[in-house]
């Protein structure tokens, strides 16, 4: 669908429209919205409202997927009329988005306390029960929703937090304001303005052409792995943080970095994850942990993450105590980072090239000749013949065997 756009180019000396995709027209709406108050103010009349309270999403269940039920300006209204609340709490929402009709979407926490209202922070059980649904933390919910609300919910919950913990200057102490889309908080003292932030987060799966480096965090559920994941330091390049994190977490070099995608992550504190893939250098494939970063780390054979990967019910202990492995659910990108490896476990030309930062670049057929241990075992592989002895490696024994400091 195409839209012919009010806005108007001026081209050899007369007024031409342009015509402009449903995607640019939106998202020069939603540009507008953040720039101008009044049209935002105009665009909650018709918008619609996701609810959340203390940064846990309203949500209503349909057989095996939660739903985030939208309210329109005058439910809202009436809503918090029937709380005793101040209408003037709406001020405290957020735009998160529109539809390809121009209907705006707004997040609004009756949780937290108000920064524009008085009024104390509504109690849960009451709204729960009033509006026919649960509050549920969106950590647990995510799993559950459609990819669009996911992403969605995971914008305002970010969005959301960082406002409530930006209510002041940090220069002059002064209660700093939003403006009305959410974009941005302003000083009215010094005209300082801040705006959302996101933290630049790494995200690494290492291979050694045949197996896949996972590790764990004692915080991670019980018999999770993922992929190598830490914070860019400041001043590093992409490049420069993924070699420092997989040295730092895991003791080895790793060279052939490969870029595959990116991913908005709200937990704990709104993160950018920018997942690639990296091979280890030859004659470096032992394990050395940071028990100060990680629980344990170990390498997985292409079977191992197959099965791991459909295992249904992660949380189910087994008869001897142990949990089984698994990987992590589908919407975080270190599932699809282990997916596309399951797919193409050789590694494919590299995109983003570190060869400027020292390691040199060692084909393949090189990198395959390298000796691993695995299980106290001397394994050889030889050319991209696979001749490691995958053996099946229980977490149990992973953990012990690679755990070191
Ligand atoms: N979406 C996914 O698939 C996925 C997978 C793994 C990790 N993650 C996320 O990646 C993030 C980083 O992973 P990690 O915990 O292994 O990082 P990490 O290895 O850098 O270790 C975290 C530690 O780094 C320090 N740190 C440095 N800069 C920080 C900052 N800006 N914010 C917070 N702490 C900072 C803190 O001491 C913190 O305890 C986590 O928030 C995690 O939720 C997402
Ligand atoms: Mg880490």
């Amino acid at each position: 669908m195409s839209l012919y756009c009010g806005i108007a180019c001026r081209r050899k000396s007369f007024w031409c429209y342009r015509l402009l995709s449903t995607y640019v027209t939106k998202t020069r709406y939603l540009f507008e919205l953040k720039e101008d108050d009044d049209a935002c103010r105009k665009a909650q009349q018709t918008g619609a409202f996701y609810l959340f309270h203390n940064l846990a999403p309203l949500l209503q269940q349909s057989e095996h997927q939660y739903l985030p039920p939208q309210h329109r300006l005058s439910e809202l209204e009436k809503l918090l009329d029937k709380f005793g609340q101040d209408t003037q709490r709406i001020e405290d929402s957020v735009l998160i988005g529109c539809s390809e009709q121009h209907e705006a979407w707004f997040a609004l926490d009756l949780g937290l306390n108000s920064s524009s209202s008085v009024n104390a922070s509504l109690q849960k059980p009451e709204l729960e029960t009033e509006l026919k649904g649960s509050f549920i933390e969106l950590r647990k919910a995510l799993y559950r929703l459609n990819v669009k609300e996911a992403s969605l919910l995971s914008t305002a919950q970010a969005l959301l937090r960082w406002h409530d913990a930006h209510q002041f200057c940090s220069r002059s102490g002064q209660p700093t304001k939003k403006n009305v889309a959410g974009s941005k908080r302003v000083c009215p003292s010094n005209k300082i303005i801040y705006y959302p932030q996101m933290a630049p987060v790494v995200i690494t799966l290492v291979s050694d052409g045949t197996r896949c480096l996972l590790a764990r965090q004692s915080s991670f559920p019980k018999g999770m792995y993922s992929a190598l994941a830490g914070f860019c330091d400041i001043g590093e390049t992409l490049e420069e943080a993924v070699h420092r994190e997989v040295a730092e977490e895991v003791g080895l070099e790793v060279e052939r970095l490969q870029y595959s995608a990116s991913q908005h992550w709200p937990f704990p504190n709104s993160s950018l994850m920018i997942a690639c893939h990296a091979i280890v250098k030859p004659g470096q494939t032992e394990i050395q942990v940071n028990l100060k970063e990680l629980e344990a780390a170990a390498w997985f054979s292409h079977d191992e993450v197959v099965t791991a990967l459909k295992r249904n019910h992660p949380y189910a202990q087994q008869q001897d105590g142990t949990f089984p492995f698994w990987l992590p659910p589908k919407l975080a990108i270190a599932h699809q980072l282990i997916r596309e490896w399951v797919e193409k476990p050789t590694c494919p030309p590299c995109l983003l090239s570190s060869d400027h930062l020292g390691p040199s670049s060692v084909s393949r057929r090189e990198g395959a000749h390298q000796r691993s241990v695995e299980k106290g075992k001397v394994t050889k592989a030889v050319s991209n013949q696979i001749h490691v002895k995958a053996e099946k490696v229980s977490l149990h024994t992973a953990r012990h065997l690679y755990q070191q400091s």
